[in-house]
């Protein structure tokens, strides 16, 4: 039997290495779900010969609306496993440059299911404001009536502190990064009872600065939707900086600067005590895909 299929545009771009398909919002996809559990396959979605990487992180739907100043994009992150992230901050940065690079504008603001940021073009990348992180029980969530913070609390045999920076975080600290069995250690976190919807979990090291009075984590996370490690999650290194200054591991969460497998990222603070994450994208490829979410 023939399938009748539509092809659509897509742009493959990434953030410190943590990789999305971009997929202008007003094309018809019909099944958004299945678009990104096909092409987003690590073994059999979209492919390249250049980058030598198959499938992706997500598929970024944007909705550019250049009528307004600054130009914004109405952001939705639908996932590996078919689910909406509320938001992703190196995401938020390839959104960003893919809008800017059709505007001409430096700056953007960026509608997401966790609130709006603004992204602005600086010297060494894109800088994303990102919002307020918040140990609220009832804005992580975490289950039951809970009034307490979870801070430095056991969790299937992990010490987390839990902190959502747009997207619920279960941070880490340890003592040897390169030594942490992600893959057996996080997805009973992840999946653990106290957090009805689930958790993105992250392991920080700290490790030496590189610029003078600027504290250093290594970091590498679990990603709730990916079900794995990725090369690099903005929004679990704010979580990291929150949790750090919140236990006082460091005075202040900014600035703080952060290594991942994918590259590096900076967070500072805005004027108005903002965090400000900021870090490199890169445009990977552009091709065309079946809309329905099909190979055939
Ligand atoms: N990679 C993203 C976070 C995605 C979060 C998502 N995995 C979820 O909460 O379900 C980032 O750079 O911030």
């Amino acid at each position: 039997m023939s399938t009748l299929t539509t092809a659509v545009a897509f742009e493959k771009y990434h953030g410190t290495g943590n990789e999305f398909l971009i997929v202008d919002a007003t094309d018809p996809v019909p099944d958004r779900s299945a678009f990104a559990t096909t092409h987003c396959d690590r073994s059999t979605g979209v492919g390249s010969d250049t980058d030598g990487q198959t499938g992706a992180d997500g598929v970024l739907f944007l909705q550019l609306e250049d009528r307004f100043s600054p130009p914004r994009i109405i952001m939705t992150l639908v996932q590996p496993d078919g689910s909406v992230a509320p938001i992703c901050g190196n995401g938020a940065r390839c959104a960003a440059v893919w809008a800017m690079d059709r505007t001409d504008a430096d700056s953007v603001m960026i509608d997401t299911q966790a609130g709006t940021r603004r992204a602005t073009r600086v010297d060494d990348g894109i800088a994303v404001e990102m919002g307020e992180p918040t140990f609220a029980p009832d804005r992580l969530p975490l289950a039951g009536n809970r009034t307490e913070p979870l801070i430095e609390e056991s969790v299937e045999g992990l010490t987390v502190t839990t902190v959502n920076t747009g997207v619920p975080q279960a941070v880490a600290f340890v003592d040897d990064i390169e030594s942490v069995d992600i893959e057996s250690a996080a997805p009973a976190v992840r999946h653990a009872d106290v957090f009805p919807a689930g958790t993105n979990v992250t392991f920080a090291e700290r490790t030496d600065s590189r610029r003078e009075g600027v504290p250093r984590f290594r970091q590498r996370s679990y990603e709730r939707g990916i079900e794995g490690e990725t090369q690099a999650c903005a929004t679990g290194s704010v979580a990291i900086a929150a949790a750090a200054s919140r236990i006082g591991l460091i005075e202040s969460a900014a600035p703080v600067d952060i290594s991942l497998p994918g590259g590096e990222l900076r967070i500072s603070a805005t004027d108005r005590g903002e965090l400000l994450l900021t870090g490199a994208v890169t445009h990977e490829f552009d091709g065309d895909l079946a809309a329905e979410g099909v190979d055939d």
